[in-house]
């Protein structure tokens, strides 16, 4: 377990903009190590936003996109090209706009694909895709991603595993379907907190006024049921990325500002 490090930015875009950054260098450095890069996506206006940032950087010509491989934490389980889906708005803020190998891209299945409206079919499907492109030094049946990024909600929840309800609690599945989601839409499908911890670094995005109150929360040792992002780390590094809103509760002891 990587104990969580702070950087908070002075405003939301600035984080954005920061973190693209970052994730072109962390994707140039996994490619120019190991030939390729494997990355998971979050939703939110948070995870868009930096994809959004990370579209309009000309820095974003250093990834070999044919050699990204493109995961999502989680996805909200609807048709296909329904602009509520997180991949549909992955594809506008950035995914549309470089040139991805498709067979990289694993989108989570939609409500109207191989799987019908079987969400938990569907969380299976997504947890053999998984597990086939895992390889032997890696931990679980699952690939070692490069960067997994999650945002942040206003109640703690990262992807689909919210406070109290039974995906937080799943110990063994990579992948789960979620039913009776408090955020909409209702059913969802989620990587699961061991999933999440087979991931080399994972980020939180948490940027905002509404987001101070579970940043407090995650970074103050409450437990992982109740505050499902303190359940969210990484095998080498946990990384928060905020900005000055969002650590506004937090002790000032935890962080040295980033940005002036
Ligand atoms: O499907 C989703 O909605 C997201 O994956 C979800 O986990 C999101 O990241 C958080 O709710 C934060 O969203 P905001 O950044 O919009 O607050």
């Amino acid at each position: 377990m990587s104990v969580p490090q702070l950087v908070v930015h002075r405003d939301k875009e600035l984080m954005a903009q920061a973190a693209a950054a970052r994730l072109i260098t962390k994707v140039v450095d996994a490619q120019a190590a190991r030939g390729h890069a494997s990355v998971v996506l979050t939703g939110g206006r948070n995870g868009n936003g930096l994809l959004a940032a990370l579209a309009a950087t000309p820095a974003r010509d250093a990834v070999d996109w044919s050699r990204l491989d493109l995961w999502w934490g989680d996805e909200r389980f609807l048709p296909e090209g329904d602009p509520e889906r997180n991949v549909t708005q992955a594809r506008e803020a950035l995914l549309d706009s470089v040139a991805l190998d498709p067979a990289r891209v694993h989108a989570m299945p939609a409500s109207d694909g191989p799987y019908g409206d079987d969400v938990d079919a569907a969380a299976a499907g997504y947890a053999a895709e998984l597990a086939a492109a895992a390889g032997p030094g890696d931990h679980g049946p699952v690939p070692a991603f490069d960067v997994l990024m999650l945002g942040v909600g206003p109640d703690t929840h990262v992807a689909s595993l919210f406070p109290e309800l039974p995906a937080v609690r799943e110990t063994e599945r990579t992948v789960v379907g979620v039913h009776g989601a408090p955020k909409p839409p209702p059913t969802r499908v989620s990587l699961t907190l061991p999933a999440i911890r087979a991931a080399r670094e994972v980020w939180l995005l948490a940027a905002g006024e509404d987001k101070a109150e579970a940043a407090a929360i995650a970074l103050s040792g409450a437990g992982e049921i109740q505050a499902p992002a303190a359940g969210a780390y990484g095998r080498g590094r946990t990384l928060w990325l905020l900005d000055t809103a969002a650590a506004s509760l937090l002790p000032r002891a935890l962080y040295p500002t980033a940005s002036p």
